[in-house]
């Protein structure tokens, strides 16, 4: 069975009971996915309370994006919740959220929220970065479970919690997708069928640069640009950016590098822009 509160007062009860136990928070925007059961069930795994957060973040969606039309599917997402053993749901208002109305103090990420989805979503990353501070202080977990397919957000909250001495673990779970390969995400339910074939070019280039981390940065990145110029050049995809970063600090690798790296894609097929990343280790014997 699990709870829906809404609010931080009735939220308060379950994080008293598990006080000695280990509690595990995964924070979502709803519209739940297998993506996000795999963070439910790693959750569930390493701790005795887990809690699921719901919350379409408005500081975090720029001015010409999807806020008003992000899914919104609440009874569904507690179906989900309870098939994954969620114990409880925290959906907030904006009011509880943002007590002050629009904030003053905000967390903000430096250069590394600045590169690739942070330069083609001016302020994302504060915004991000500022719910994940609230929502931490909010539900006080031991542990927070955030997946790899939105990897610079994960990077840049590990180094929110390293840099501001956060007393939370952070978790980052593998992405998971459809059999042919498309990382679920909440905007896919966006496509119609020719956008999702369309999209399905995201993962390809993904994968065909993981076969080529043997023969150095350089491999990896033209055999990944090959696979989306096939699509760029009929128009059905525009691609936003195509990176192999080093997970550190998002800075693009230089061809000799060796070692992990993520390689990292954005791009829009009609209106809907979706972003995929795949880990890869560039072995040294590969390097050009
Ligand atoms: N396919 C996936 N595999 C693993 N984790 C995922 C996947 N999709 C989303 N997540 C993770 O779930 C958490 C909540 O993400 P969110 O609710 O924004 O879903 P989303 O599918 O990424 O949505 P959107 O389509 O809006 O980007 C984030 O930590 C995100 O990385
Ligand atoms: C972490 C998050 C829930 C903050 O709103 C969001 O960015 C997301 O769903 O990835
Ligand atoms: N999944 C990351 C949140 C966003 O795109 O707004």
């Amino acid at each position: 069975m699990t709870a829906l509160v809404h609010t931080r007062a009735e939220l308060q009860p379950f994080l008293d009971g598990f006080a000695n136990g280990k509690r595990g928070v995964v924070m979502t925007m709803g519209a739940l996915h297998e993506g996000h059961l795999e963070l439910f069930k790693q959750a569930r795994h390493d701790c005795d309370l887990v809690v699921a957060t719901i919350f379409v973040n408005p500081l975090q969606f720029g001015p010409n994006e999807d806020f008003d039309r992000y899914p919104r599917t609440l009874d569904d997402d507690l179906k989900l919740c309870a098939e994954a053993g969620v114990d409880v749901v925290y959906a907030p208002a904006v009011e509880e959220v943002y007590p002050g109305g629009q904030p003053i103090v905000k967390v903000t990420p430096g250069p590394m929220g600045e590169t690739l989805e942070g330069a083609f979503r001016p302020g994302f990353f504060t915004g991000v970065l500022t719910i994940v501070n609230k929502l931490l202080n909010l539900t006080d977990p031991d542990k927070a479970f955030f997946g790899q397919k939105d990897a610079q957000q994960l990077a840049l909250v590990r180094r929110m919690v390293l840099d501001l001495n956060m007393p939370v673990e952070i978790i980052g779970v593998p992405t998971v997708r459809d059999e042919d390969g498309l990382a679920k995400s909440s905007r896919n339910r966006y496509l119609s069928s020719e956008e999702r074939a369309t999209a399905l070019t995201l993962s390809r280039a993904l994968f065909a640069g993981q076969e080529k981390a043997t023969e150095g940065a350089d491999a990896v990145r033209d055999a990944a640009n090959a696979v989306l110029e096939r699509t760029t050049a009929t128009g059905e995809l525009t691609v936003d950016y195509l990176a192999l970063v080093d997970p550190r600090d998002f800075s693009e690798v230089p061809p000799a590098f060796t070692g992990q790296a993520v390689l990292a894609v954005a791009a829009r097929a009609g209106t809907t822009r979706l972003i995929d990343n795949l880990p890869l280790t560039l072995t040294p014997h590969g390097a050009r």
